[in-house]
């Protein structure tokens, strides 16, 4: 039973976080009983008023069943409204912690995962797949004690009133739960697919969205229309075949309960036309009925809504699964001669710093799935205070070279070291407070222009970020700008040219004080005067740094102490510069 297997498999990989919650599981579960007592009492006080009152015709003996009915409905409402809302904030907050659990591990996966899922379907699992198995592991449960305990209560309420008719109930009952078996299969494929369609127009709309100049310049609005269509179809299928099997098991169940129910009206039809039974008797009976089933009908209901879960569990469990390319050193002892790494004046300093010497040794990096290596047995040193220029073509291999120097990946061969010690060796947010990365791609965080230079470096004064500011060519225009350093930005919406925010994100990597700067591409997107206005005062806080510059632009050379030429993921000609800082070629 793979539908079993799936759930079980669940239920040990997401109980666990219901950690901390479970004291309120059993209150809301005792809350369930109660609720479910009163009821069953209620039931039990209306066979009596049928029996004495109403077949009687005595408004006397109506009055104390009456009161007591009364006195159990207002309980009951008492306790099923508090276990309610502790139930609704129990599920919720376990949605919250799988939330943060499954994003805190997505933070830690390294770049070919993104590369390998599509972003609209990771924001598809964190947001339906999530709740989808709240709706086993909390609700789920709750919904399951419920149906059983009130299954129980009225069980036995029936045997009190009647035992042979309650036998003949008892009986049919696991037709509920072999109809509820047969659809389930169809059920949970049609989740699944449902699940991932969501996944894939999320993913299309996130897409095109990104994309919209391109799509209104290349005339492509129908194209786009056409993927979304495709993607819409797939989720309608899925969606419409779901409802369908769905239903179709909500009426076969109807049919199932007017079974039940004509068995007890012929089986009490008899025993009526035996003297055994009154009429009255009979009606309670059956009124009875009505609460009987719904419980035990629940319970196959949630079988379906347990495999439907499945599948989110299943779309989850991918990215938990998923393994970070590195992780932490077990043990971590400073070497001797390491020193604070704060580098500009007033900015703050962090203990445990180093100097920053880098070197790589053999160094050969290919990618998980690429069929071939990246950078092959590259060999070099970088000590603080040199500006080390890497240029090449396309594809050379030298971003690979950035992401191994900030440990997105170790290299499938050789070694890189700071200060002596391999990479692994070292905390991993110990050696990215050492090596700022200003990465290819601009990045804009969502808040002011002060919160996106102060990212890095949250304890930066305001002093300390309008320097940087400055020394990235941007204290000028963001000064013109009518909030200034309080203007707000966020990805793809900010009112800024590209240049722009390049700046902004060159003001972010100076001013975090680490003794090793790498910079891939930072003058991409500025013209000729910006970079060369950038690279003096990057000179200047250079001065004590070790700095990797990766460039097209060999204008840049002069400024450089060393200028190396990849190729192919190969080191071919390392050829010393004398640095000529101040020197602009054009
Ligand atoms: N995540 C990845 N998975 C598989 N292969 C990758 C991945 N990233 C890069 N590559 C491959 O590794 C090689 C080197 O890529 P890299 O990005 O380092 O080149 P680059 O020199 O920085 O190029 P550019 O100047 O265009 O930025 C290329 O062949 C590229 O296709």
């Amino acid at each position: 039973m793979r539908g079993t297997r799936d759930i079980t498999e669940a239920f040990r990989r997401f109980w666990p976080l219901t950690r901390g919650d479970r004291g309120r599981l059993v209150a809301v579960i005792g809350c369930v009983i109660v609720a479910a007592l009163a009821e069953t009492a209620s039931i039990l006080l209306f066979a009596e008023i049928t029996d004495h009152a109403l077949n009687s015709g005595s408004l006397s003996a109506f009055w104390g069943p009456a009161l007591a009915w009364l006195g159990t409905a207002v309980l009951g409402a008492a306790v099923g409204y508090g276990g309610n809302s502790l139930a609704v904030w129990t599920a919720e907050r376990f949605v919250m912690r799988l939330r943060a659990k499954v994003f805190a591990h997505l933070q830690e996966l390294p770049p070919h995962f993104f590369r390998k899922h599509r972003r609209g379907d990771l924001v598809s699992r964190l947001t339906g797949d999530v709740e989808a198995i709240e709706q086993m592991v909390v609700s789920g449960v709750v919904g399951t004690v419920s149906a059983v305990f009130s299954a129980l209560f009225y069980g036995v309420a029936a045997l009190w009133i009647r035992w042979d008719l309650a036998l003949v109930t008892f009986v049919l009952a696991p037709l509920f739960l072999l109809a509820a078996r047969r659809f389930s299969g169809r059920i949970g494929r049609a989740a699944r697919d449902e699940r991932a369609a969501e996944g894939a127009i999320t993913s299309v709309v996130e897409e095109s969205l990104g994309a919209i100049e391109l799509t209104q310049a290349y005339n492509r609005q129908h194209a786009e229309e056409a993927r979304l269509d495709t993607e819409a179809r797939n989720w309608m299928r899925a969606s419409v075949r779901g409802a369908r099997a769905t239903e179709m098991y909500e009426q076969v169940v109807q049919v199932v309960e007017t079974l039940c129910v004509l068995a007890v009206i012929g089986l009490g039809a008899w025993e009526i036309s035996q003297q055994r039974l009154t009429l009255g008797q009979l009606l309670a009976f059956a009124a009875f009925i009505g609460y009987l089933y719904p419980p035990v009908r629940d319970l196959g209901q949630l079988g379906l809504t347990l495999t439907a879960a499945t599948a989110g569990a299943r779309r989850l469990a991918e990215i938990l699964d998923a393994r970070p390319s590195v992780s932490d050193p077990a043990t971590f002892k400073p070497r001797s001669g390491t020193r604070a790494s704060g580098v500009r004046g007033g900015a703050p300093r962090r203990g445990n710093g180093m100097r920053g010497k880098v070197s790589l040794h053999s160094v050969t990096h290919q990618y998980p799935d690429a069929s071939h290596p990246a950078l092959r047995d590259v060999t070099l040193t970088a000590a603080p205070g040199e500006l080390v220029l890497v240029t090449g073509p396309s594809g050379a291999g030298k971003s690979t070279l950035t992401q191994l120097l900030v440990r997105f990946y170790d290299p499938s061969s050789g070694v890189v070291r700071l200060d002596g010690t391999p990479l692994p060796e070292l905390p991993l947010s110990h050696l990215r407070d050492q090596v700022t990365l200003l990465p290819q791609r601009t990045h804009v965080l969502h808040g002011t222009i002060r919160e996106n230079i102060a990212a890095g470096c949250p304890d930066a004064s305001d002093t300390d970020i309008e320097q940087a500011a400055r020394d990235a060519a941007a204290h000028e225009f963001i000064t013109a700008l009518p909030d200034g350093y309080a203007t707000r930005i966020a990805p793809g919406t900010a009112a800024l040219s590209g240049g722009q925010l390049q700046r902004i994100a060159i003001a972010r990597a100076m001013l975090r004080p680490s003794p090793v700067l790498v910079l891939d591409e930072p003058t991409t997107g500025l013209d000729a005067e910006a970079s060369h206005r950038i690279v003096e005062p990057l000179r200047r806080l250079m001065r004590d740094r070790t700095t990797i510059l990766i460039t097209h632009d060999l204008t840049l050379a002069p400024y450089a102490d060393r200028v190396l030429f990849l190729e192919e993921g190969r080191l071919r000609a390392a050829e010393p510069t004398r640095r000529t800082a101040g020197t602009r070629t054009r």
